[in-house]
Formats: structure tokens, sequence, C-alpha cells
């Protein structure tokens, strides 16, 4: 049995309940709180005790025993469970902690976690440490378990095996399978997935899909299959024929899909009311996104869109708690709960003034509590500078192909011809076709190409953040390509772009090359500064930084870039393999 099974060791259980009768003092107490009851959908007025990070008792009683008990009159606030977010990709530039930490300001305090990127880049050990170190902070660190690595890696089977699927679902801390992105291969028939599912769902996880427009058989075939959540619902008629089908929809704000106005409008206007199986995500955006807020932006935008206060709230806390079977825990004010939660100076204002994470004060008065997430030792948990111990030659610079890959919006890639001279060390700013290669971490192999749709002037750009952990290098430039791969190398990781032998701007890496370990106020600076640039360059889409993540990603139609090769994504099939150096 894992430590994290048991919640509570049972003298703290003892202790909690000596509470009630006195023997105890609580830690803090809520006096005269007006607070959402979820439960009842009604507003009420309580006091509420607290024992270090567990909520004891809610009622009209206060307790015998009060020694060295914090008491904060509530009178005037409306106090609202915690937020929850449900599905977080943790490694949008920033860190699992920077985001959690900035988001609990805002009052979003529970997180469920994508685990790619550990799952990729760790030992099963050292990733089991790290989400177990995530709990230790202020804020509630849970994870997904995926079943597939949305690209084609050489390894995948050794990585995504049965007993390694097993492990992540018996882990207390992960409460979901999925996302599932190779959904179509459990539909062709891979009942390898198909058993996982079945042992996700066993062990009481459900398993989260990505069904973006699919259509009502394949929604049906999906439910059989075992797969009862999808959070890529784009306007109010998916919603319906989800939640008509039993699904529950996490309903998206994110940066690369804002649907959630449209949404919300539609559901209204079709004459919907019914909320209970709708909770709000923003899907891992980038971080200069989350300048308007969290989940607190999400509940701000339903309440303008007309949906009833109370299921707002609800919808931002308790019905992700029910949907994850942690509403013992997560997602109201009530007894036994972990004291996870929101002060409002308004009901219609969802941004809370304070904030209390597993009991503690993250934000008090408008302040953030400087205490609440101290600096973590990434190091020692196995996040370090990247060392690469190769170098780029221009031998490596070779691009002698006729297809090449098209850039739909910032996310679809599509094949095409390539209709210009490609074989000299420069590309004309007359036209968006550039240079693209990708690069093993470790030197071993490569895959060049050329993208179109990326700019016109982009000289030289390196990236070790992707999908795979492996190194973008794009550009018109092959001497501006080598410099800003030089200057990532001695960042230890991250974004660089480079024009007339200048380093332009960069957004420093350090945590094993995909990460920053910068705050999000910081991050969200450097990124800003960043996209303009390319924009100046000719970057035509909204989200430099999401098209980098999915150059790699299969999930995604048509064509990839991947460890493998170029990959054909509705043919399954590597048409260009990668070369070995
Ligand atoms: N499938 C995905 N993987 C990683 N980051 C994402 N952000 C949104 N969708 C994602």
């Amino acid at each position: 049995m894992h430590e994290q099974a048991y919640r509570w060791k049972n003298r703290k259980i003892r202790e909690q309940v000596a509470v009630i009768d006195g023997k105890q003092a609580p830690t803090l107490v809520l006096t005269n709180a007006t607070y959402l009851n979820v439960q009842l959908k009604a507003w009420m007025t309580a006091n509420i005790w607290i024992h270090e990070d567990r909520i004891i008792y809610v009622g009209d009683q206060l307790p015998a025993n009060t020694e060295n008990t914090e008491m904060v009159d509530c009178t005037s606030q409306f106090l609202v469970p915690g937020y929850i977010e449900p599905h977080v990709h943790p490694f949008q530039l920033y860190n699992p902690l920077s985001f959690a930490q900035y988001a609990s300001k805002l009052g979003t305090t529970t997180f469920v976690n994508d685990n790619l990127m550990l799952t990729l880049q760790m030992t099963k050990k050292k990733a089991f440490s790290f989400i177990e170190e995530m709990n230790k902070s202020a804020a509630t660190m849970y994870w997904w378990c995926r079943f597939d690595a949305q690209t084609e890696i050489k390894n995948e089977d050794d990585i995504f095996s049965t007993p390694n699927i097993k492990s992540w679902l018996n882990h207390p801390l992960v409460m979901q399978g999925g996302e599932l992105t190779s959904w179509p291969k459990l539909m062709a028939g891979d009942d390898l997935i198909l058993h996982w599912v079945q042992e996700a769902n066993a062990r009481k996880k459900p398993v989260e899909g990505h069904f973006p427009g699919a259509s009502e058989k394949t929604l049906t075939k999906m439910q059989l299959l075992g797969i009862h959540s999808d959070h890529e619902a784009m306007n109010g008629a998916d919603v319906i024929k989800r939640v008509s089908q039993g699904y529950h929809a996490s309903l998206r704000y994110s940066s690369i899909r804002p649907d959630l106005p449209l949404i919300l409008e539609e559901l209204e206007a079709s004459g919907v009311h019914y909320y209970d199986q709708t909770f709000f995500n923003t899907d891992g955006s980038t971080p200069s996104f989350y300048e308007s807020g969290v989940i607190d932006r999400t509940i701000a935008i339903a309440l303008d869109k007309g949906v009833p206060e109370i299921e707002a709230y609800r919808m931002g806390s308790y019905n992700a708690a029910r949907h994850f079977s942690m509403d013992k825990l997560h997602g109201s004010i009530a007894p036994g709960r972990i004291a996870n939660i929101n002060f409002l100076k308004a009901k219609e204002e969802p941004t809370p003034v304070s904030v209390l994470s597993k009991g503690m004060w993250v934000t008090r008065d408008n302040e953030p509590v400087k205490e609440a997430f101290p600096a973590q030792n990434w190091s020692s948990l196995g996040l370090e500078p990247m060392k690469l111990g190769w170098d780029l030659s221009m031998d490596d610079l070779q691009f002698s192909m006729a297809l090449g890959m098209e850039m739909v919006n910032e996310v679809i890639i599509k094949p095409y011809t390539i209709s210009v001279d490609v074989s000299g060390d420069s590309l004309s700013t007359t036209h968006d076709q550039s240079y693209l290669m990708l690069i093993d971490r470790k030197g071993k192999w490569r895959v060049n190409t050329i993208l179109k749709g990326f700019g016109t002037h982009v000289q030289g750009f390196a990236s070790s953040y992707s999908n795979t952990g492996d190194i973008v290098l794009i550009g018109k430039d092959k001497s501006a390509m080598m410099k800003a791969f030089q200057h990532m190398k001695d960042l230890g990781g991250g974004m660089v772009l480079v024009e007339d032998g200048e380093v332009i701007c960069d957004i420093p890496l350090p945590l094993a090359g995909g990460l920053s370990d910068c705050r999000m106020e910081e991050l969200m600076k450097q990124e800003t500064e960043l996209r303009n640039q390319l924009f100046e360059r000719g970057y035509t889409f909204n989200d430099p930084i999401y098209t980098l993540l999915f150059l790699s990603s299969t999930h995604l139609p048509y064509i990839r870039i991947t460890p493998r090769g170029i990959y054909d994504v509705m043919n399954k099939t590597v048409l260009f393999p990668s070369i070995m150096r």
C-alpha cells in the first residue's frame, strides 16, 4: 500500500475528532461565514472550524477550546470551495509549482496534471518521487496516467508497458487514465489499450478521451469501450451530444481553444440549463493567457453568460471533484474535506481576496503569502540543466527533399511540395518557407525538412522545448541556426532567436530544457517578448509555443516531424525515416 493512500494517519484523525470534544483546539475558526453549500445548492451561514489542513466542523457552534486558535470574522465575505483545474499540462514553459503557485493565488488550489513529460523523460521511480514532492506544496497536486506518447518514439513499448501503466494507475495521486490521444488505435481494435482502460475503470479512475469533432457513433463506441469524459467539445451542440450520452464534459477555455464563451451562449440559447456533468479547464494554456486568471476566470465567464451563480461555482469545484470521485476530500465546505476555501468580496466576483489551501493562507487580503511556496530544489528531483555532450555541424544542416510541412494554423500541418531551391546556406525572405530540423537530445539522430508558415524573417531559432524533449531548429539562415543552437546549449536549454549574428531574445529553460524556474509573472513577460519578436518576423498565427510543442504530436493532422521520421498521421506511416548521425 502506498504511503499516500491514507490521507491522514490514525493518530491525526483521532486528533481531529478530539477537536469536536474540546480536547484539542482547532488551528483556525472562520466565524459568521456565508458559505456556498454545494450539496444543498444554497448559501448558508456557519462557523467553520479547521484543524491544520482539514475542515472539522461546519455549523452554529463555536469550539470549546480555542487555545492558540486563529479566529477570523468572515462577516461580509462569501466563502466558496477552492477551485479545481482538472486538466493541467504543467510543463508549458512553466513548471508544476510555478503554475500552482500562480493559480493558487487566484483561488485554484487543486490540480490534476498530465504525466506525459515525466513518463517520457524520467524513470518511474524518479517520477513518483517527483509527484510526491509536488504534493508536499501548499497546493493539492494530482496526476493522470497517459496511455500513449502522442508522437512516434523509438521506445514507446518500453515506456507504455502494462507493468508501468499499472504502477501509475495504482498510485494514489493518480486520478485518471488518459487523456487518450490514441483513441483511434483503441477503436481499430488495440486490445492492450482496452486492457488499460479496463484497469483504470476497475480502480474507479475515469479515463478521459480526446475527441475533437467526434461523431455520435464514435462517442457511442467510446462509451462502450470505457471512456466517460472528454474536454474537446467546441460548441454547445458538442456538449449536449456528450452529456446526453452520459459523458462528463470539461468545458475548455485555453489559449488555442478559448471555446467556453461560445459554448455557454449556445447552451443557454438551446434551453439546456443542466450543468451537473460539466466543469471547466484551461488545457495547459501558454503562460501569458493566464494573465486574466485560471478557473476564477472561467467562472467569471460563466456568470457573464448567464449561468446561475451556484451552478458556476459548482462547475469550478464540486462537479470536478465528483467526476474524479474525490468529493470526500474536495469540492465542498463540509466536515472532513481538505481546507481549500476561497473568500470572495462579492458573489459575482470569483477571484478571491483571500485563499486557504490545505488550511494555509496562500493569499490574504489580496496579498500573496510568500512563504506558502518555498523555493524548490529541482536538481534533487532530477530536473537539471540540459548537458548536450555533442555539437551540431554544417553537415547536419542538409535539406534536399521535395516534401515539406505546411502550417494550416498554429497546430494543424499538411504536407506540401517544396517550391523553392533549398540547397544553399540560406533561404530568401520573399517567402515563408524555412529550414526545419528535429534533432535527438542525445545527438544520435536527426530529421530535416522544410516548414512553411513559421515566418518570413526568422533567421535562426532553437528550442529544447518540444513534445519529446528533443531539439527543434527553424530558420532561414544556417549560420544563425547554428548560433541559436549554441546559445540554447550554453543556457542548458531554452528558446533562442538569433538575427544578424546576435541573440535577439531568449527564454532560459534550465529544468531539463523544457521548463523555466521563474515565477509565472516573469515568464509571461518573456513569452510575450518572444511572441512579439516572432510576429514581427512574419509568424502569422497566434501561438508559436504550441506550434513548437505540437510539431511532433501525432494526435493532430496531417503530417508531423517525429523521432522516427516524417510521419503521415492519417496513414500511420513513417514517410522519411530519421537519419542516424
Ligand atoms: N495533448 C496535449 N499535450 C500537451 N499539451 C497540451 N495542451 C493541450 N493539449 C495538449
